[in-house]
């Protein structure tokens, strides 16, 4: 996976790539002078589009569902425990046709915490900076307030808007209809599909109809990168997302994860040392469980999954540290980047 960390090593060719007035052929000279390996051709294909996707819908409808699989692997996390994505990630796709540059916002709840306010936030202010926006409900409820909530945000921003009602194969084929129809009344819809994003192939037909709604335009980030966030963040969150795998109900939405250093050692092992911030000490024992149990379980899910995502072997250590009631303390939100604004929401 290529992620901005990567990037910040080809900055010089980036750099001098972009400079308008290089030919090709001053820029191979330049290349084979500095030793870069020059881009290919600069030309966009003709009739080529690129565009920013607001993923937007209820918490656990599976927005970083449909994200992961349409970029065939993972930068968003995934969880069956509701409010899992807290902070908005850009996911591009990038086709022969067109570049998808997606926004997984956190999922529409009632904000009950200053962090959920943060999180309200991002996805709300996400629906005014986009070129379309990807409305996902789930077949297995009708429409309930916050969808409702959500439709006339939606239809104020004045954006074309595809609805996907997801989780099809949960549902009797017998209420389908009466449940599309339910969720169409919401608003109006460019296209919408009934369907399962789990299945690659109906991710793909819904990646269709995006491009077919984007503007024409070049692409907006490298064909290589699939991500804006660095590998250090995508680590914190894999590691959350372990913790919120193996923790029971309550602990996990007091989990905040800092990576407190992380640094590739000379035999080509990354070495990193994260905290889990917890609430509340009785938090901390969770965590650690018996003899250290659960938080070897979580390092060892973590550890996994930061090898896939990077191709390398990690080694990873983990501290659990209390910040009490750091969901309610805005200095610690904003040290770690919720930024809470004082602005009134309706
Ligand atoms: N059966 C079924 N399950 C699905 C489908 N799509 C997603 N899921 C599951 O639903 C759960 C929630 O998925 P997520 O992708 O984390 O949902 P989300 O909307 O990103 O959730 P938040 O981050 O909380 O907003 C996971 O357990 C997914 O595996 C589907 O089409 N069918």
């Amino acid at each position: 996976m290529t992620t901005p960390d990567m990037e910040q090593q080809h900055e010089t060719s980036d750099t001098m790539a972009d400079k308008p007035t290089l030919d090709p052929q001053q820029e191979q000279l330049l290349a084979d002078f500095l030793g870069y390996e020059p881009r290919e051709s600069e030309q966009v294909p003709e009739g080529y589009r690129s565009g920013f996707v607001a993923v937007v819908g209820r918490t656990n409808v599976g927005k970083s569902t449909f994200i992961n699989t349409a970029l065939r692997q993972k930068v968003s996390i995934v969880s069956p425990k509701p409010q899992t994505t807290r902070r908005r990630i850009r996911a591009i796709v990038t086709r022969p046709d067109a570049q998808i540059v997606f926004v997984d916002t956190p999922g529409i709840h009632k904000p009950v915490t200053k962090l959920s306010e943060f999180m309200l936030e991002e996805a709300y202010d996400s629906l005014s900076d986009v070129d379309v926006i990807l409305f996902m409900v789930e077949a297995t409820t009708p429409p309930r307030e916050q969808d409702r909530e959500l439709a006339e945000r939606i239809r104020a921003a004045g954006k074309p808007t595809i609805l996907v009602i997801n989780k099809a194969d949960q549902i009797d084929i017998s209420i389908a209809k009466e449940r599309a129809e339910q969720y169409l009344a919401l608003g109006e819809f460019q296209e919408w599909f009934l369907t399962s994003v789990l299945d690659p192939e109906n991710v793909d037909k819904i990646l269709d109809a995006i491009v077919a709604h984007l503007p024409p335009g070049p692409p907006l980030y490298p064909a290589e990168q699939v991500t804006d966030i660095t590998e250090r963040e995508l680590a914190a969150e894999l590691v959350r997302e372990a913790a919120l795998h193996i923790l029971r109900e309550e602990v996990p939405h007091s989990i905040e994860v800092q990576i407190e250093e992380f640094r590739e050692r000379p035999n080509g092992v990354i070495y990193i040392a994260a905290t889990i911030f917890v609430e509340r000490d009785s938090q901390k024992k969770i965590v650690i469980g018996r003899g250290g149990e659960m938080l070897k379980r979580i390092g060892s899910l973590a550890r996994q999954e930061i090898e896939a995502a990077l191709g390398t072997r990690v080694y990873l250590e983990l501290w659990v540290k209390v910040r009490k009631k750091w969901r309610q303390d805005e200095a610690w939100l904003n040290r770690w980047g919720y930024k809470v604004k004082r602005k009134k929401r309706r």
